[in-house]
């Protein structure tokens, strides 16, 4: 479980939530309201304040590098590190199903990123963030690129991780598919969280 206690950073008022194993957590808020700020402190990549625990250790007992392995943030415009799509994976094989799943052609394997479409690499970042297994999933838009069948399929492989325990939060400008994703919500606005049922 994730638990948040007046969590704070700059342009962010305090936010506190706990996050159940398995469960998924919409994100929703207009335009600059600090969702991404809220997804980046989670994973420790900025200055922060406040609380935040996983399964009981305090990110402050955790280095940050470990940390980021477990609480994993997909930003809406995911970096890579190569020009080759296959260094990213160190065990290609592992990713397969998943490649499959969300329609990604084997052939990317030999592709350099900067020929796949960008939903292509939206979702092979999304395979790459999943390989790291992750304990927490801070997802920002990552079906925004995507057509309606693709949207579908990114759904299902996320619902499979949350069978598995992955926890997700879910950033979206879509309040159908926060409906479909989630029960609960964070609705930032004005620098203001508060907690919604969906
Ligand atoms: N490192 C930073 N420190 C302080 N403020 C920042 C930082 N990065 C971005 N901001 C500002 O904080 C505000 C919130 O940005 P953020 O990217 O979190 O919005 P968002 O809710 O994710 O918006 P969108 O839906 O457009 O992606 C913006 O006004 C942005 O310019």
């Amino acid at each position: 479980m994730l638990i948040v206690h007046h969590l704070r950073r700059m342009g962010l008022s305090s936010v506190s939530f706990s996050l159940a194993d398995g469960e998924c957590m919409a994100v929703q808020g207009p335009s600059g309201a600090g969702k991404s700020l809220l997804l980046r402190a989670l994973a420790d990549l900025d200055p922060r304040e406040g609380e935040v625990s996983l399964d009981g250790k305090s990110w402050d007992s955790i280095p940050a590098p470990q940390w980021r392995r477990q609480v994993v943030y997909l930003p809406s415009e995911p970096g890579w590190w190569s020009d080759y799509v296959i260094d990213h994976f160190p065990n290609w094989k592992a990713v397969n199903s998943w490649l499959e799943a969300l329609s990604l052609p084997a052939v990317v394997k030999d592709r350099t990123v900067e020929r796949l479409s960008t939903g292509e690499r939206q979702r092979l970042a999304l395979v790459r963030a999943l390989a790291l297994e992750p304990r927490v999933l801070l997802l920002d838009e990552p079906t925004s690129g995507l057509d309606n069948k693709t949207t579908c399929a990114v759904e299902q492989v996320l619902r499979e991780c949350l069978t598995m325990g992955t926890s997700i939060l879910w950033v979206t400008h879509d309040p159908a598919q926060a409906r479909r994703v989630a029960q609960r919500c964070l609705f930032l606005e004005n620098g203001h969280v508060r907690e919604e049922w969906l």
